[in-house]
C-alpha cells in the first residue's frame, strides 16, 4: 500500500431524508440518463462485480443506451408480454428478457423489433438469440443478446409474464433498475444508487483521461 492510496469511492449515499427514498425520487431524470450514456459499465467495473452483465454481446459496434429495466419472462414460442411492454414503452425503456423456457428459440426478430423501434425503445438486453440480424442492425436499437438462430416463434396464445425480477447473464434486474451499456457490457443499477455511482465514474473517467495523456506525454518524451 503506498502512502498516496487513496480512500475507497463511496458507492451509497445515506438518504437525507425520506422524500429522496420515495419511488418518485428513485425514477431517473432524462439528464441522468444522458449522463450515463456517457459512462462506462467498465469504470463501474473498477469498483465490483456485482450487477455487470458479460458474456452477452452488442448486436453491432458502436453501441451506447441507458434507461429504466421493464422485464419480460420470455415464452418459447409466442411473445404475447414482450409485445405490451414494447407498446408501452418508450426511448427511456430498456427491455430485458430471460429465456428460462430455452435459448435456442428466440421471438425478437424484424417484425417485433420493427414494432420496438417505432416507439423509439432506447436498448434490448435478451439472454438468449434474436433472429432477423440484419434488419436489426438496420433498426439501430441498440441490442445485447446471445448469438443469432433461424429457430423463432409461433402463435400458440403463450403465457408470458412481464414485471418480474429476472436473471439475465447471471445478473438480477428488477423492474424498474436503471441500465446503462456501451460496446464492452451492460451494467445495473437499483434505482436509489444511480446518482452517488453516476458521480464516481464521471470523477474517475475524468481522472482516467489525465492518466492517458500523461502516460502518452511520457512515450513522446522518450
Ligand atoms: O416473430 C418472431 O418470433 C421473431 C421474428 O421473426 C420477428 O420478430 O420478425
Ligand atoms: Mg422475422
Amino acid at each position: 500500500m503506498t502512502a498516496t492510496a487513496r480512500a475507497p469511492y463511496s458507492l451509497t449515499r445515506e438518504p437525507k431524508d425520506e422524500s429522496t427514498m420515495s419511488s418518485t425520487a428513485s425514477i431517473p431524470s432524462d439528464d441522468v440518463l444522458a449522463r450515463l450514456r456517457s459512462v462506462s459499465p467498465s469504470t463501474l467495473g473498477h469498483l465490483r462485480d456485482h450487477g455487470l452483465i458479460a458474456g452477452l454481446d452488442p448486436l453491432f459496434r458502436p453501441i451506447r443506451f441507458a434507461g429504466v429495466a421493464r422485464t419480460v419472462v420470455g415464452g418459447e414460442y409466442d411473445s404475447p408480454g414482450l409485445n405490451r411492454v414494447i407498446d408501452e414503452g418508450d426511448e427511456r425503456t430498456v427491455i430485458v428478457i430471460s429465456r428460462p423456457a430455452g435459448t435456442r428459440r428466440t421471438t425478437y426478430g424484424g417484425v417485433v423489433g420493427t414494432r420496438a423501434r417505432a416507439r423509439g425503445i432506447a436498448g434490448l438486453v435478451i439472454d438468449g438469440p434474436v433472429t432477423d440480424s440484419e434488419q436489426l442492425v438496420e433498426l439501430g436499437t441498440p441490442i445485447y443478446h446471445r448469438g443469432v438462430t433461424p429457430l423463432v416463434g409461433r402463435s400458440t396464445d403463450g403465457l408470458e409474464i412481464v414485471d418480474v425480477p429476472v436473471v439475465v447473464g447471471g445478473v438480477v434486474v428488477n423492474p424498474g433498475d436503471v441500465l446503462f451499456g456501451d460496446n464492452d457490457g451492460v451494467a445495473v443499477l437499483s434505482p436509489y444508487e444511480v446518482e452517488p455511482v453516476l458521480e464516481v465514474l464521471e470523477d474517475m473517467e475524468r481522472r482516467e483521461v489525465g492518466l492517458r495523456a500523461s502516460l502518452l506525454a511520457q512515450g513522446a518524451d522518450r
